[in-house]
């Protein structure tokens, strides 16, 4: 079995994959200031012969993991961020401070996509751009759904916003404390998506396919307007297009990716873009 882990600032996600089969076995998440029990929070180390892993926890945190990784399995790859990988440049003056998971994401996107923007909904969220030919531009980081409501603190935070509820009900006024807060982040997070995506498709002069993960990809996706498709396993693909053990990865198939969404015109993006800024 293949061990990957998916370290964020809130969530430590894992999965089990089965080295022969490529088929995902099992999954889970535990909160990253916990620490690793393997056998109880992780599947017990027995089965693993090898782990991936991304990370943008402390630093300690991280060595904790792979030291305990170390003494139980023989192969432990651990993601960095990198000037270059898999065709595409990074776009930071200083490569090595771009965020693992955002590098991971982007680099599967581009394996998927070829020019992309990808989008990752978590405890920050991340909008990264790539050029066709496999420049990265650099992103855009904005505060996640739960860490803008924890910044008002209005007795609000464990209240979380339903994935399933419809775009329309979440963009209206709300009319009690917790609504209108849940309202007014999700605005905020879907206004900013949506715009920064126009902006920067009309500085290019290039339609992008847009992919978006984390633990808010679901709900984020229903105030997006432009073609785009969810992909829960994205920064993992990074891993598997990174570290390829499998048959699946060596030929550059990625798990769980979905189909690339057409992007709409040029024209489109720029008639929205002129539209809200006549408003
Ligand atoms: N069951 C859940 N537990 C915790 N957070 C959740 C849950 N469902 C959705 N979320 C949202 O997902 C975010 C965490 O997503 P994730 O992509 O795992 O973030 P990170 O990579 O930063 O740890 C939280 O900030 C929260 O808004
Ligand atoms: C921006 C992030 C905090 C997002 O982390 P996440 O929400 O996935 O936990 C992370 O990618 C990070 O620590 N990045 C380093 C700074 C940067 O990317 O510029
Ligand atoms: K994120």
């Amino acid at each position: 079995m293949i061990l990957d882990l998916d370290i964020g600032n809130t969530l430590s996600k894992w999965r089990l994959k089965d080295a022969d089969s490529s088929e995902i076995r099992s999954r889970g998440a535990v909160w990253t200031r916990e620490e690793w029990r393997p056998g109880s929070d992780i599947p017990d180390l027995d089965v693993v012969e090898a782990v991936r892993i991304s990370s943008v926890a402390r630093r300690a945190v991280l060595e904790e993991t792979v030291s305990l990784l170390r003494r139980r399995v023989g192969a432990v790859h651990v993601a960095r961020s990198a000037p270059e990988a898999l065709g595409v440049t990074n776009g930071y003056e200083e490569p090595g401070r771009l965020g693992v998971d955002r590098w991971m994401g982007t680099l599967a996107c581009y394996q998927l996509a070829g020019g992309c923007c990808s989008v990752d909904c978590g405890s920050a969220i991340t909008v990264d751009f790539v050029l066709p030919g496999g420049r990265h531009l650099g992103g855009y980081i904005l505060p996640g759904l739960r860490l803008m409501k924890e910044s008002l603190k209005l007795g609000t935070r464990n209240v979380a916003i339903d994935p399933d509820s419809e775009a329309e009900e979440l963009l209206g006024p709300g009319t009690r404390t917790v609504e209108a807060v849940n309202h007014g982040i999700y605005m905020a997070a879907v206004s900013a998506v949506n715009r920064i995506y126009s902006e920067v498709c009309d500085r290019e002069g290039v339609p992008l396919p847009m992919l978006l993960t984390g633990g808010d990809a679901r709900v984020i996706s229903r105030g997006i307007q432009v073609p785009h498709a969810v992909w829960p396993d994205m920064v993992y693909a990074g891993l598997e297009a990174c570290f390829p053990l499998t048959a699946a990865e060596r030929a550059g198939r990625m798990s769980g990716a979905p189909r690339v969404p057409s992007p709409v015109s040029l024209e489109k993006i720029r008639a929205g873009l002129a539209f809200s800024m006549l408003l």
